[in-house]
């Protein structure tokens, strides 16, 4: 994949938002961010048919961009949908069967300690998303904060793979995120809680 789509890699559900996810969407499109992914998780987010119309809305809305559309977890949304990628995390569905299964999508796996790295195939996928680099709300069961350092310690062991941090991270301390090694940020309540979310991502 081209890394660059990492740079600001936008992700919510409608569980992140207090205004409609429909228009939050399109100011941070407007405003710069170069791939979405669509998180509908946790307490409060969506299920059954009403996921997938807000889905295939944020989908159409990404195309008529021309922003990569990447889905969190639900690998029967990603032909639904006709998302560009998938993100799983160490529990979610294998990045073997991933693979066989979309040999040309985007995929991007977490990885956050060195257990995770040693076990992952990571020849297989395209990006590792790494966190949470910083304390984060937004994540029910979030582990501790790795922080920069696990970004440098993949660096330092040679992984060439593009990275995209997450957790916590705005456009305060994004810079700091990229002069440790990844290629781009992936924010959540960065832009969902930001009152101004041209400056926000103009910033990040
Ligand atoms: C870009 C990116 N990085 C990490 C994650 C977290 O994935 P996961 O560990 O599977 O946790 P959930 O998001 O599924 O709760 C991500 N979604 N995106
Ligand atoms: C979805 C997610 N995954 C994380 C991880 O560490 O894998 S942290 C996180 C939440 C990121 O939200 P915010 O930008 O609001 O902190
Ligand atoms: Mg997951």
């Amino acid at each position: 994949m081209n890394e660059h789509l990492l740079r600001k890699y936008f992700i919510m559900g409608s569980q992140n938002c207090v205004n409609d996810p429909r228009d939050i969407l399109l100011k941070a499109i407007e405003a710069g961010i170069t791939m979405f992914q669509f998180r509908e998780k946790g307490s409060g987010s969506k299920n059954g048919n009403e996921k997938l119309k807000l889905g295939l809305e944020l989908r159409e809305i990404c195309k008529t961009y021309d922003i990569p559309f990447i889905v969190n977890d639900h690998v029967e949304l990603v032909n639904v949908l006709e998302a560009d990628g998938i993100h799983v995390g160490q529990d979610d569905v294998s990045v073997e069967k991933l693979r066989k299964q979309f040999p040309y999508k985007i995929i991007g796996l977490s990885i956050s300690n060195q257990d995770e790295l040693k076990r992952s195939p990571i020849n297989l996928v395209d990006y590792i998303g790494t966190g949470p680099i910083f304390g984060s709300k937004t994540k029910e069961d979030a582990k501790k904060p790795v922080g920069l350092e696990w970004i440098r310690s993949l660096r330092n062991q040679g992984l060439t793979l593009p990275i995209v941090g997450i957790g916590g991270i705005n456009e305060t301390n994004a810079q700091q995120v990229l002069e440790a090694g990844a290629n781009g940020v992936s924010v959540i309540s960065a832009i969902t809680k930001s009152n101004h979310i041209f400056e926000t991502v103009q910033k990040l």
